[in-house]
């Protein structure tokens, strides 16, 4: 099998349908490792009573990050697990595990963490744990996908906000929006366009989750 292909779900996951609803506003954990404007956009969002999500803890891989001093700045809670500290992989994996659970989410929103999670986290959280990439994912996974999408010569890329499964950006997509590439642009200036529109895409479809609760089914996720 080629390594880049998800496996395909077996017949059994295929017909099985898992239904999530948040009782109350939803209960957000954010995960960052960098600047943290996809978080502020949520907190600019939630810090209005009406809307229906609650950024409930900010989380990180990292010390001394924008991201952390946003939350900060918002008095939500904030905690710090770093690979290096822990004997292995998978021991990072329950501790990041145990500090998002303490919190009781309903959804862990990865925005622009930079670490992939293993089976621990993913059986906790699964179908609660989406990912913001900006690219039109399946094309240009992984860490650089603004660089890759501008290397490979693409006219139009964009961002995708999906259900994280055990691959890297392979799993079933929520939501994606396109943006165009100029010929003038260089990582910066289209990352920065491609995140004005990420912004948008994931407090509104977050907005959407917990109002209407969503159904995942294979490779699909519906929002009623
Ligand atoms: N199991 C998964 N975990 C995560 C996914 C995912 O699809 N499956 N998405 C990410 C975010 N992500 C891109 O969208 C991504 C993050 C990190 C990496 C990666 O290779 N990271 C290296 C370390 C790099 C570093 O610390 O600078 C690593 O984890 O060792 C690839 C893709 C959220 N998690
Ligand atoms: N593979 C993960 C990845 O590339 N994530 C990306 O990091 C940026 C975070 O921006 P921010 O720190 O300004 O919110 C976002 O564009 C997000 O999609």
């Amino acid at each position: 099998m080629n390594p880049s292909t998800p496996d395909q779900p077996s017949a059994a996951e295929h017909s099985k349908s898992t239904r999530f609803a948040t009782a109350g506003p939803a209960r957000v954990v954010v995960l960052v490792s960098g600047s943290g404007t996809l978080l502020q956009a949520l907190l600019d969002e939630t810090s209005s009573p009406d809307f229906p999500v609650q950024v409930v803890a900010v989380g990180a891989d990292r010390d001394g990050i924008e991201g952390l001093a946003r939350a900060e700045r918002a008095g939500v809670p904030t905690f710090v697990r770093r690979v290096k500290d822990h004997a292995d992989r998978a021991e990072w994996d329950r501790a990041l595990t145990e500090a998002c659970a303490e919190h009781e989410p309903d959804l862990v929103v990865s925005a622009g963490f930079m670490k992939l999670v293993g089976a621990d986290f993913l059986a906790r959280f699964a179908g609660r744990y989406l990912n913001s990439h900006p690219a039109l994912l399946p094309s240009f996974p992984g860490m650089h996908g603004v660089r890759d999408a501008l290397e490979y010569g693409v006219r139009v890329t964009g961002c995708t906000l999906f259900v994280v499964d055990a691959g890297v950006d392979t799993g079933p997509i929520l939501a994606q929006e396109a943006v165009e590439v100029r010929p003038d642009d260089d990582e910066a200036s289209l990352h920065e366009r491609i995140k004005a529109v990420e912004r948008r895409l994931l407090v509104d479809t977050l907005e959407q989750l917990a109002l209407h609760g969503w159904t995942v089914q294979g490779r699909k996720v519906s929002i009623p």
